[in-house]
C-alpha cells in the first residue's frame, strides 16, 4: 500500500458529474465521497446509472460535465497516476483470451511495470489462494463466468491497489468461489485499502460493505454508514425499496394469462 488511504480519508471525490448518452440521462448530477479503508457498495436497480458513474470514476468514460477524484489525484487530468493506484473489474469481461490465467497475470504485471520475480511471485499467491492453481495453464476463453472473474480479479489486484472498483463481482460466480472472493477482499480492506462495489443483491452488500450509496435515475438517493442508510428498515433491501420507491409497486395484476387455466 503506497500513500493516502487510512481512515478518514476520502478514497473518491465525485462533483457535479453528469453523462447523457443522446436523450437518455444516465448520471444526472452526482456529488459523493467514499470514505477509503472502507467496504463501499453502490446499489441500485437496473438502469441506475451505476456503471456509467464506475467507468467515469475510473477513466474509461468521460463524464460531459463534473470532476471526480480518486485519492487526491484528478481522473482526467493526471490519469497516469489514478491509473497506477486503482484496480478495475469492469462489467461486460474483456479479457486476452488466448492467453492462459498465468499469462494473463504476467503480461499485466509487466504492464504495471512490475519486476518479472515479484510478478511470478503475486501470480503464484493470487492463483493459490483464488483457487485458480490446477487452471492456470488453461486459456481463459476456457475458463468458466467464475473463473473469469476470480482471474480478472487477480489483475486488478496484483499491483496492490488503493482502491478496488468491482462492476458486479459475484454475478454469475457459485457459492464457494463467492467465498473466496470475498475472503480476498476483507483482507485486502482490512489492510486499509478501499473497495468500492456495484451490485443489486442487499443481503450481500448488507453483509460485506460498512458504507453505502444508493443511486436511482441517475441520481445518489442515500449515502452513509450501513446503519445510516437503513435508518429505521429492518433490512437493507427494505430501505432501498422505500428509497426507489418499489415499494408498493403492481406486480403483475394484468398478468391475469400468466400460470394456471387457459393455455
Ligand atoms: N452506451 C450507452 N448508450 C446509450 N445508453 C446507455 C449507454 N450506457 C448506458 N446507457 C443507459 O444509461 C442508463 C444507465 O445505465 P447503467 O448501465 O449505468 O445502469 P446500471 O445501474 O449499471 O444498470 P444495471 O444494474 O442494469 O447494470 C440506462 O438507461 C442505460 O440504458
Amino acid at each position: 500500500m503506497t500513500e493516502g488511504t487510512t481512515a478518514g480519508q476520502v478514497a473518491v471525490r465525485v462533483q457535479g458529474l453528469w453523462k447523457r448518452f443522446g436523450e437518455q440521462v444516465a448520471v444526472a448530477g452526482v456529488d459523493l465521497e467514499l470514505p477509503a479503508g472502507r467496504f463501499v457498495g453502490l446499489v441500485g436497480p437496473n438502469g441506475a446509472g451505476k456503471t456509467t458513474t464506475l467507468s467515469m470514476v475510473t477513466g474509461l468514460l468521460r463524464p460531459d460535465h463534473g470532476s471526480v477524484e480518486v485519492v487526491g489525484h484528478d481522473v482526467w487530468r493526471d490519469p497516469a497516476q489514478v491509473k497506477a493506484r486503482i484496480g478495475v473489474l469492469p462489467e461486460g469481461l474483456r479479457l486476452f483470451e488466448r492467453l492462459s490465467g498465468r499469462e494473463l497475470l504476467a503480461y499485466t504485471g509487466r504492464l504495471r511495470g512490475l519486476p518479472g520475480a515479484e510478478v511470478d511471485k503475486r501470480a503464484t499467491q493470487l492463483l493459490d489462494v483464488l483457487d485458480l492453481a490446477g487452471a492456470q495453464h488453461k486459456l481463459v476463453v476456457d475458463y468458466s463466468t467464475g473463473m473469469r472473474k476470480k482471474i480478472a480479479l487477480a489483475s486488478a489486484l496484483l499491483h496492490n491497489p488503493e482502491v478496488l472498483f468491482l462492476d458486479e463481482p459475484f454475478e454469475g460466480v457459485d457459492p464457494v468461489s463467492a467465498q473466496t472472493i470475498r475472503g480476498v477482499l476483507e483482507r485486502y480492506t482490512a489492510s486499509g485499502a478501499t473497495v468500492v462495489f456495484s451490485s443489486h443483491v442487499m443481503e450481500l452488500v448488507e453483509s460485506l460493505c460498512d458504507w453505502v450509496a444508493v443511486m436511482a435515475a441517475g441520481r445518489i438517493r442515500a449515502h452513509g454508514t450501513l446503519a445510516e442508510v437503513r435508518g429505521t428498515e429492518r433490512s437493507l433491501q427494505q430501505a432501498f425499496l422505500e428509497l426507489v420507491g418499489a415499494n408498493g409497486r403492481d406486480t403483475g395484476s394484468d398478468l391475469d394469462w400468466l400460470g394456471g387455466g387457459a393455455r
